[in-house]
């Protein structure tokens, strides 16, 4: 992710009329995260602020986001950082919105299930997702929260409801099981992990996550029971997390 952001910010640095991006065609965008002040929501503040395609970088939260948007906001990139706090300023946050990403929600302690999160986490983000159709309906939306397999047709039903759903917009965030694929694949093939590519097929809970490790590459002749090994790690991987904090909540670093 790092390295990518300063891939960005060298082709930036181009000169005009060279391949890639001149700074005066990079597009105003404005971005708005839901759930800013916490685990994931800060960490994706600060990667949202370095990305030189944001213009305008929203911060919304029930609390704590005066705070979180001002230290954010002393990064010396592009983008305009405002902190917005509890439902009176959520239309605000989202007005002119071009991406919307929400990590709003509870995390799971260990011995829950990401079901046991749907009663609270399903009406949260279901009274977002009113607002994002409300104040800014064009906007992509990058759903986090979790169950991402219930909160995504929550909100699609909510679109669908308010005449403003289009497939093409709405997204279940389900990269962190590629990064945990790439990352485990190349330490058990032992390659260099800048170079795997493992597609990852399906939901975001346990055995619906289908990584194809069959397809990898650099290709390595792994034995079925190591593929096996890697698939269940990788499916289990929010619990190895979930369990080795202890109660303190899930991913927060690595989902950013
Ligand atoms: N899709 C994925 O791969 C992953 C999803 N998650 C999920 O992301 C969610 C957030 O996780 P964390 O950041 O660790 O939790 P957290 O508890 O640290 O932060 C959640 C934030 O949401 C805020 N919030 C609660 N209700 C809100 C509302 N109505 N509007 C706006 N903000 C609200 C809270 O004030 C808090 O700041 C959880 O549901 C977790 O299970 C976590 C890791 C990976
Ligand atoms: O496991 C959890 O509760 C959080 C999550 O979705 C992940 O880390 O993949």
């Amino acid at each position: 992710m790092r390295s990518s952001v300063l891939r960005s910010v060298k082709t930036l640095a181009k000169p005009a009329g060279a391949r890639g991006y001149s700074s005066e065609s990079v597009p105003d965008r404005k971005v708005a995260v839901l759930g800013a002040a916490g685990g994931i929501g800060q960490p994706l503040a600060l990667l949202m602020k370095l990305n030189p395609l944001v213009s305008r970088l929203a911060l919304y939260d029930i609390a704590n986001t005066p705070g979180v948007a001002a230290d954010v906001g002393h990064i010396n990139t592009r983008s305009e950082v405002a902190g917005y706090m509890g439902n009176d300023q959520l239309g605000q946050a989202l007005e002119d919105s071009d991406v919307v990403i929400i990590p709003a929600g509870v995390p799971r302690k260990p011995g829950m299930t990401r079901d046991d999160l749907f009663n609270i986490n399903a009406g949260i983000v279901k009274d977002l997702c009113s607002a994002i159709a409300k104040y800014c309906p064009n906007a992509i939306v990058n759903m986090i929260s979790n169950p991402v397999n219930s909160t995504v047709p929550i909100a699609a039903e909510v679109f669908k409801k308010a005449g403003t759903y289009n497939e093409k917009k709405l997204f279940g965030v389900t990269t962190l099981d590629v990064v945990r694929a790439k990352t485990f694949y190349a330490g058990k093939a032992n390659v260099n992990v800048a170079e795997v590519n493992v597609p990852v097929v399906g939901g975001h809970a346990g055995i619906t996550i289908l990584p194809l490790f069959s397809q990898a590459t650099p290709k390595a002749n792994l034995a079925d029971e190591d593929i096996k090994a890697l698939t269940k790690r990788t499916q289990d991987g929010g619990t190895e997390v979930v369990e080795a904090k202890a109660g303190k909540g899930s991913a927060t670093l690595s989902m950013a």
